[in-house]
């Protein structure tokens, strides 16, 4: 059965095949900005959802089976951060999570397409993260290496960001970018399991 990762992230794409899925990427294109500023007062939670189920979507696949992924990080104030893109945020960022408990939110859809038609399974998965503190010479190394600009919550957990993160509490693979065992339960709802695809 063919599998499409519709992500062009290459951490989800090392998940995966490391769990000995080698699925084709296709990148979505999505416009997440635009497509978060037309919903009316959404959850963080349906945020992630929206966004992944929109990036599955959106990927041009008449067979098979299409996975798509959003992850944001919550933090205890109420609002949600995807990736800085600059050092400035990214900055920002670390100095008000550095010692706090944030939660990484990872929306998952999993689309199976075939003669039968077409199945739709969404949901999310929430797992606490507990950041410590880097010194400030550790923290501008960390920003100067350029990698907490292009992930979610501007940290990584099996990145250079791993040595600022002290514990979570929940599916270490849903902070990498998509939680296997969430994925697992998503395709059993649409009919496939593991035996299928390995
Ligand atoms: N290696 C690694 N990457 C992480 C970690 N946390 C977040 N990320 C990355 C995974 C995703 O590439 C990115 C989250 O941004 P998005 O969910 O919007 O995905 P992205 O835009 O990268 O690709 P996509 O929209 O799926 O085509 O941050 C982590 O702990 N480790």
């Amino acid at each position: 059965m063919r599998f499409v990762l519709a992500s062009q992230s290459p951490a989800r794409l090392a998940v995966l095949k490391a769990a000995g899925i080698s699925p084709d990427v296709l990148v979505s294109g999505v416009d997440e900005d635009a497509l978060v500023a037309s919903l009316v007062d959404p959850t963080p939670q349906r945020i992630v959802e929206v966004l992944a189920r929109a990036k599955a979507e959106a990927v041009d696949v008449v067979e098979g089976v299409v996975v798509g992924c959003d992850s944001m990080l919550l933090t205890a104030d109420g609002r949600v951060h995807g990736k800085p893109k600059t050092r400035e945020v990214a900055e920002r960022r670390w100095r008000e999570q550095a010692g706090t408990t944030a939660t990484l939110l990872t929306g998952h859809a999993v689309i199976r397409k075939d003669a039968d038609g077409v199945r739709t399974a969404v949901a999310h998965e929430a797992t606490l993260v507990r950041f410590g503190t880097p010194t400030e010479a550790e923290l501008q190394a960390y920003l100067d290496s350029g990698e907490p600009l292009e992930v979610a919550g501007a940290f990584t957990l099996d990145g250079r960001g791993g040595w600022f993160v002290d514990g979570i509490d929940g599916d270490h693979t849903s902070v990498i970018g998509i939680s296997l065992p969430l994925t697992r339960r998503l395709l059993h709802s649409v009919g496939i399991t593991l035996s299928d695809l390995w």
